[in-house]
């Protein structure tokens, strides 16, 4: 049977019929028709073809009982609903109390990943409804667990998986995502998924979480997001071996062949969704991630996450610390429990703050100490250091134990990035109160059970003095009678921000130093009643706010930098990003993937338009 016969056979639009029935019909088809394929999915969900089913089965689209009487009618889904009409906060009400109902956590994560599945609008309106009590269900520390279970989580396409078997083949693939304005990737190789090591393609939660934040935080649109799994292997025994485990059960490709892999997937990324997508790396090992950050940061519109948006977030807290402590950061010591992604990134970027406060390089790396799994970065300990940290060997004598380092180096600081949990015993607690007034203590490992400590264990060894903050969070502390409420040093305050405004105004690379733009905008957001509860960020439930006000920073360093592609620059640059952000109130917004088929010239009718002429119609 022909591809014309098929679709005259259903005596409907081509791209109807190629909507509702690709899977059941073009499979059966042969080669050739590839090239309609591509012609029709670009046409996916436009509007004007849509039937009334479709506004219940895409969750960009579905409203449930929310549809109004005259919607039903209009769209012809009267019927396919019961007869109660509801409002959208009545929905949200319903959410609530079934949400509460689970007393797992994962099984709220399973609820709110089906809420996404159904009603899209819905889901983030009620992430943005309680963002510190929701955002640890579809993030740190739930979400590892997602991704640890992650055979059962599996239900529905959210992302695309890519193995490495699909060499030569990465620009057909992503040419199957349905939506096609893509703008944002998250892409990971489940190398280093938190601080669980390699999980393989089981890691496919962490891209998936990461850019529900950028809607949920920073209200990029979901549709322009695309979540990516490289499946290059896993060397994870376990996952192998495991009956549910849904990548290629083979070893991880190394060398050239991964390498060409990266390439190719880049390559595809620019020419399926043009130069300037956007590419966030999250979550790869150590020496891949520091290699293709160097790679391919002048070469593309990328960043790592891990290096770079960590950065950005710990230096803000340090930023933020200097006004409780009334010391600058030159004038800390700063020491690390482990020397990865994250640690020298963060050391990294304290440099380049330093820098800013007229201390010079030398002085800088001087105050920094770092500490992997073979101890101090020393130039004559023997296995060497790690390329990616050379700058920061110290000619001392080598040694493992870093509680005694903290009394030798008299740090003011430590950081645990080291994947060990309770690392930061309870004596080297104790000596970092020793060692000064108001110690810092970051906590950043995750998700919570790899934390370096507690927060309670913080205040308990440091009298009460410590400044602290973790990666996942953490109850409220209590101490000497007063209830603390510590801080989440987590990248979320900064890539969700830096990310919307480089979409924005379309920037075409993203250097460091927009993380230090990020973190100073951040630390000047924390407020003297934030400091007096016990943190040095502001409450999660700012950050939507915060991720506009990055937003307008990295935009306004753009195009001082040249590296805008939106000309003229928009006048005022807090009205284009509030009305670039993604709505979730049903009545005041079309759908979210309206906005692109009428950027392409296509007639766009939104349901109230298309209320208003059915009524006319009708009168
Ligand atoms: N709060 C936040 O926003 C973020 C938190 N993180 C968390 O930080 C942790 C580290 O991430 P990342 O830096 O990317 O990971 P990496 O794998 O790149 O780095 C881990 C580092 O810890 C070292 N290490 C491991 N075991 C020990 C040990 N017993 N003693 C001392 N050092 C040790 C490793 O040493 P070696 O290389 O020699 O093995 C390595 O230097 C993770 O748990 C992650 O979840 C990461 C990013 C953001
Ligand atoms: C927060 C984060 O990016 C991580 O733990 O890897
Ligand atoms: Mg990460």
């Amino acid at each position: 049977m022909s591809i014309e016969s098929v679709l005259h056979h259903l005596n409907c639009s081509k791209t109807v019929a190629f909507n509702r029935l690709a899977k059941t019909v073009f499979t059966h088809i042969p080669e050739p028709i590839t090239i309609n394929i591509r012609k029709y999915s670009d046409e996916f969900l436009c509007p004007n073809l849509l039937r009334g089913m479709d506004y219940l089965r895409f969750p960009q689209l579905n409203k449930g009982l929310a549809f109004t009487m005259a919607e039903r009618q209009t769209l012809g889904i009267q019927g396919l609903l019961a007869s109660a009409v509801q409002s959208q906060e009545e929905q949200l009400a319903i959410c609530t109390y079934s949400l509460s109902r689970f007393k797992n956590n994962l099984n709220k994560h399973l609820y709110l990943s089906e809420l996404l599945d159904t009603n899209e609008r819905l889901f983030y309106e009620l992430l943005g409804s309680n963002i510190p009590k929701y955002l640890p269900l579809v993030y740190t520390p739930t979400v590892g667990l997602a991704c640890q279970r992650f055979g059962l989580v599996y239900k529905k396409p959210k992302g695309i998986f890519i193995s490495i078997h699909d060499k030569g083949r990465i620009y057909k693939i992503l040419r199957n995502w349905p939506i096609p304005h893509v703008r944002a990737i998250c892409v990971t190789d489940g190398e280093r998924i938190l601080g669980l090591g390699d999980l393989g393609a089981y890691g496919m939660g962490i891209p998936i979480g990461k850019l529900c934040l950028y809607t949920a935080l920073a209200g990029v649109p979901p549709s322009m997001c695309l979540p990516v799994t490289l499946d290059v292997g896993t060397n994870n025994q376990s996952l192998l071996e495991d009956p549910l485990y849904i990548g290629i059960r083979e070893k991880r490709v190394q060398g050239c062949e991964y390498d060409d892999f990266i390439e190719e997937f880049m390559e595809a990324c620019c020419e399926k969704y043009s130069h300037n997508v956007l590419i966030q790396f999250e979550d790869f090992a150590l020496p891949n991630a520091v290699r293709l950050l160097d790679k391919y940061k002048t070469r593309y519109c990328t960043f790592n996450d891990d290096i770079q948006g960590t950065a950005g977030v710990i230096v803000a807290g340090m930023l933020t610390a200097a006004r409780i402590t009334k010391k600058k950061l030159g004038e800390n010591i700063y020491l690390f429990l482990g020397a990865g992604s994250a640690g020298v990134g963060i050391a990294n970027l304290i440099c380049d703050a330093m820098a800013q406060e007229g201390v010079s390089e030398k002085e800088a790396v001087e105050k920094i100490y770092l500490f992997d799994i073979d101890g101090l970065l020393s130039t004559k300990r023997p296995g060497g250091i790690p390329k990616h940290a050379t700058k920061y060997g110290k000619d001392l004598e080598p040694t493992k134990d870093f509680g005694a380092f903290v009394k030798t180096c008299k740090a003011t600081a430590i950081i645990g990035v080291s994947t060990v949990g309770g690392a930061f015993t309870p004596a080297i607690l104790k000596q970092m109160a020793e060692n000064c007034e108001r110690p810092q203590i970051y906590a950043l490992s995750n998700p919570t059970i790899k934390a370096e400590c507690t927060a309670q264990e913080a205040y308990d060894n440091t009298e009460g003095r410590c400044i602290y903050a973790s990666g996942s969070p953490f109850p409220p502390v209590k101490y000497n009678g007063k209830e603390y409420h510590t801080g989440q040093g987590n990248n979320s305050y900064i890539f969700p921000g830096v990310s919307l405004g480089v979409l924005a105004c379309y920037a075409h690379h993203i250097p460091d130093t927009m993380f230090l733009t990020a973190a100073r905008c951040l630390a000047k957001n924390v407020t003297q009643k934030d400091l007096d509860m016990g943190r040095i960020y502001p409450s999660l439930s700012d950050i939507p706010i915060l991720s506009c006000k990055i937003a307008v920073d990295v935009m306004e360093e753009a195009y001082k930098n040249n590296l805008a592609s939106v000309y003229p620059k928009p006048k005022d640059l807090n009205k284009y990003i509030a009305d670039y952000i993604y709505k979730t109130k049903y009545d005041d917004v079309r759908p979210d993937f309206y906005d692109y088929p009428e950027s392409r010239g296509v007639q766009v009718k939104t349901v109230e338009e298309m209320v208003k002429q059915f009524k006319s119609k009708n009168k």
